[in-house]
């Protein structure tokens, strides 16, 4: 028998599970139109406007497009219920959208963008009738360009775009569900050689060879990385190594990712590959210039009780949690949203056994069978977030768990 409030959170879910069914066909549409447009990190016009458009056909939702950021946008909704004056509790979703170099929808963010939406208006619908929430309610729809690199989310961090927010959810493509995977810190360095250019045949003794100053870096990374921590990862390319085999390359460049856990082990493994770089320049007799053209991404805040009621909304939609997740662990700059806004991220399967950022991965983020598993994701980060307006102790206990992450992180 459930208590009034159990049958009215209950009531409330049920409703926003009809309306995401009602809506299948067009959330369906709008990711796979996305997936058919795949566009780089803060170009994706199409997308921002495609998702502009699916929510301005409501009119109920106040559109802001090109919020903040050229590809971003905000749809906001409400509020309702709760007594006047007291405080508005913002439930914000996410929705990311960019793609990758070559291979498109590698890492599902059409999917991400397609969850973001169909949870925010799962919830609408559940709330649309309170009249006796704890705290009045509005919803907060962002969309986030450019995480798969420039870091859109800490731009529109440091823009001011999540200060009014109280929670926030999205949810990941991978090859499992998990209700939290933790993603690590990454930074990215660009480096530079500046050699001197010389005919290969006639003048080598007159060239300064920066193909070998890239090589020997690349190298030295090689080698370090033998020395590295299990969960500490380096990986980079050569993006630029020479003009022609008879002219002695003068400029190379390299890019490199670094990641670890923990913030204090990210400096360490700064200083260890910068002291591979430089030895590279000190070797051929090239100058070098090290930059970091992105902010750091954090790792991934966990907030347990978010995690818990997720995992217990989405076993009731049948979603199968291994004890043990294996899944897809890269890096977000949702992590940094983490440090400010309590959170979850769960990861979700897409009914492949493919990895992500693979052609394999992009097929299976365009495909009609993604969808049971996309919808089902955006059912229970919705009935996750029922939970948390409908019930005062489940929020602050949110918010002591966003507070005990933060602490233990020092
Ligand atoms: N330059 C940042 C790379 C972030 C990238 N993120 C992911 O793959 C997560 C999902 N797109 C990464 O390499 O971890």
């Amino acid at each position: 028998m459930l208590s009034g409030d159990m049958e009215k959170r209950q009531q409330m879910k049920d409703d926003l599970q009809r309306c995401i069914d009602a809506h299948k066909d067009e959330l369906h549409s709008l990711s796979r139109d996305i997936w058919s447009n795949p566009e780089l990190a803060g170009n994706e016009k199409h997308a921002h406007d495609r998702l502009v458009r699916f929510f301005s056909q409501d009119q109920t939702w106040t559109v802001q497009s090109h919020y903040k950021l050229p590809t971003a946008f905000k749809a906001s909704w409400g509020p309702v219920s709760g007594g006047v004056g007291d405080p508005v509790l913002n439930v914000g979703f996410l929705c990311e959208y960019d793609a990758l170099p070559g291979i498109g929808h590698a890492c599902g963010h059409n999917l991400i963008a397609e969850v973001g939406a169909a949870a925010a208006v799962g919830l609408k619908a559940a709330l649309e009738n309170q009249t006796e929430l704890p705290l009045p309610v509005k919803i907060t729809v962002l969309g986030t360009p450019a995480e798969e690199e420039l870091g859109g989310k800490i731009e529109l961090i440091n823009a001011g775009a999540f200060a009014d927010i109280d929670l926030v959810f999205m949810a990941h493509p991978a090859q499992q569900d998990a209700s939290f995977h933790p993603c690590i810190i990454i930074e990215e360095m660009l480096v530079k050689y500046y050699g001197k250019a010389s005919h290969a045949a006639a003048y080598p003794w007159e060239g300064v060879n920066a193909l070998d100053a890239a090589v020997l870096a690349y190298s030295n990374i090689s080698v370090l990385r033998q020395q590295l921590k299990p969960d500490w990862r380096i990986h980079g390319i050569i993006k630029h190594g020479g003009e022609k085999p008879n002219i002695i390359p003068a400029y190379t460049e390299l890019e490199f990712y670094l990641r670890t856990p923990l913030l204090k082990d990210l400096c360490d493994l700064k200083a260890k590959a910068e002291a591979c770089f430089r030895a590279a320049a000190g070797a051929t007799g090239c100058q070098v210039e090290i930059t970091a053209p992105t902010p750091t991404y954090y790792n991934i805040l966990p907030n347990a009780t978010l995690a818990s009621l997720y995992e217990s909304n989405g076993k009731a939609l049948g979603i199968h949690f291994p004890e043990q997740p294996t899944s897809f662990c890269g890096s977000t700059d949702f992590g940094n949203v983490s440090f400010i806004v309590p959170g979850i991220h769960p990861f979700f399967y897409i009914c492949t056994d493919a990895l992500n950022h693979t052609e394999e991965y992009t097929e299976a983020a365009g495909a009609e069978k993604a969808q049971l598993y996309t919808l089902r994701t955006a059912k229970a980060l919705s009935m996750t977030a029922v939970d948390v307006v409908c019930c005062p102790d489940l929020l602050k206990k949110v918010r002591d768990d966003f507070r005990l992450a933060k602490l233990k992180q020092k």
